[in-house]
């Protein structure tokens, strides 16, 4: 059956700096690019071929893929792009550094916005300008979809119909597919396919530039599970 590949953009420039990132379209660093570079290589070298890709609309995770497909010389395969595979989006947070909030509202607080599965960090207000909503690349999305503020729960409802509609269908003809996104967003997948309780998903780390690899069966249960060795 198909293989599913999952790979989290190489260190970005804001994962360097320590600031919360969300739906702010930071690039990733030059020490990004080659763990983007090496996670295809490595895949490369081990067997792996894809006849799909999906990313987000965020220019961390699409150069993520660019590299792993030029290290795997797949530059030539489909690649779709979606906002739903975007980061869960961080708020009144967005931009700030992680460190600084954690002093001012406290360690525990600012555990609980990174990784409670339900609460919610702090929303944008109207008018502030890093309310996405209007930006072109979210043309399709209504004022509802592009929000001011993400739980990881709200992150796995927007990213489930997109797996529905788009990605399962792929492999269920058999199409080997990758998928370059974020931390949350593909927690937010982890989540799904492993079953993963609400309150154990809070101890799942994913981390940068290391491919997750899935086989499924023709019912599409996950048979092997496992980042690429
Ligand atoms: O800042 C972000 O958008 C994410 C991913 O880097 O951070 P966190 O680890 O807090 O989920």
């Amino acid at each position: 059956m198909a293989k599913l590949v999952l790979v989290r953009h190489g260190e970005s420039q804001w994962n360097l700096e320590n600031r919360f990132t969300g739906w702010v379209d930071v690039d990733i660093t030059e020490k990004g690019a080659a763990e983007a570079r090496s996670a295809g290589e490595r895949l490369k070298a081990a067997g792996y071929t894809f006849d799909v890709a999906y990313t987000s609309v965020l220019k961390r995770a699409i150069r993520t893929l660019w590299h792993v497909q030029d290290a795997m010389d797949l530059m030539w395969i489909p690649v779709k792009i979606n906002w739903r595979l975007n980061e869960r989006h961080y708020g009144a947070l967005s931009g700030l550094n992680k460190a600084e909030t954690a002093a001012q509202h406290g360690d525990e607080q600012v555990r609980i916005w990174r990784r409670s599965y339900d609460v919610r960090p702090p929303a944008l207000e109207a008018g502030d300008s890093r309310d996405v909503f209007g930006n072109p690349r979210y043309a399709g999305a209504s004022r509802a979809e592009v929000p001011l503020t993400e739980c990881l729960k709200d992150t796995v409802e927007r990213v489930l119909p997109y797996w529905e509609s788009d990605i399962a269908p792929s492999l269920r003809e058999g199409k080997n597919v990758l998928i370059a996104a974020h931390g949350n967003s593909l927690r937010a997948l982890v989540k799904y396919l492993e079953n993963v309780s609400d309150a154990d998903i809070m101890g799942v780390e994913i981390p940068n530039g290391a491919p997750l690899i899935y086989d499924f069966d023709e019912n599409m249960k996950p048979t092997r599970i496992g980042y690429l060795a």
